[in-house]
């Protein structure tokens, strides 16, 4: 297990967000955590990445409590694209090196320019290497930060609704994108997303939260009309497309 969470508890002041939530997840595997708006899902994501500290229950990074790492080992094992982005006036290319923060002692080496380069050639953000982030559109910024967060390098690559901005065309690459690295680097990625047929298109486990809870987990035998309708209140169908299960409302 590359990241094993036990027992979590997180209440803000005035409410309790998760409740005894306690999975695990393998290298090479894609988690998507799903939910309604406002269950808790980046809140777990804060939680496991020690922006927020969980009253109860432990994070275990390849058996070490993230509470015990320094910033720059836990950068080293934890990549993190959150739903707000940073808007300091710094190019793509700058943006992206940011990623290699971590691994950069004195001076940038030649390896760090080849992973930035790299991860902006996988983004497909060649053309935009030397523009202003404020100069993008929403959909372009998200690229640039997926981008930094693969240029990071971590085993572990938490996004929180990765695709929110994104066309469709561009949904279908960046989740594609976070898929292959996920295979090829043998890390794991955590991913909260709204849209159920994108979930199923590309992660291999599955977490529905409801009601602070894990409602059910597991692969894709869960993604059943009856969870999905107990967890989102909505009749569904689920039905096999092209080889492909989708949920469709009715
Ligand atoms: N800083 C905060 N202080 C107090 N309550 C908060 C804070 N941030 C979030 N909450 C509340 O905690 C609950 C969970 O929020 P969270 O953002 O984790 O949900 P979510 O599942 O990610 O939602 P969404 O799908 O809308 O992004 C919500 O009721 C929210 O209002």
């Amino acid at each position: 297990m590359i990241l094993s969470v036990q027992g979590l508890e997180f209440s803000y002041p005035s409410n309790k967000v998760l409740k005894d939530v306690s999975f695990s997840i393998k290298k090479g595997e894609c988690l998507a955590i799903l939910g309604t708006n406002g269950t808790g899902k980046s809140t777990l994501l804060k939680c496991i990445n020690r922006i927020l500290k969980p009253q109860k229950g432990a994070v275990l990074i390849d058996k070490s409590d993230v509470q015990k790492l320094n910033q720059t080992d836990l950068a080293k094992r934890i990549g993190y694209v959150s739903q707000s982005n940073q808007s300091f006036r710094t190019t793509v290319f700058d943006t992206v090196l940011i990623g290699r923060k971590p691994y950069i002692k004195w001076d940038v080496t030649e390896k760090d320019l080849n992973i930035v380069n790299r991860a902006i050639e996988m983004l497909g953000l060649q053309e935009y290497s030397l523009r202003y982030i404020d100069e993008l559109s929403g959909g372009e910024l998200q690229k640039v930060i997926i981008a930094r967060a693969l240029a990071q390098e971590p085993k572990i690559l938490m996004f929180d609704e990765p695709t929110s901005s994104l066309d469709l065309k561009n949904q279908l690459e960046v989740i594609s994108i976070i898929k292959d690295v996920v295979k090829n680097k043998k890390i794991s990625a955590l991913v909260t997303i709204h849209d159920l047929n994108l979930a199923l298109r590309f992660a291999d486990k599955f977490i529905l939260l409801k009601e602070s809870k894990i409602y059910a987990a597991g692969g894709i035998e869960i993604m059943t009309s009856h969870n999905i309708e107990s967890v989102y209140s909505v009749p569904v169908k689920v039905e096999n497309l092209s080889s492909r299960m989708v949920v469709v409302p009715i």
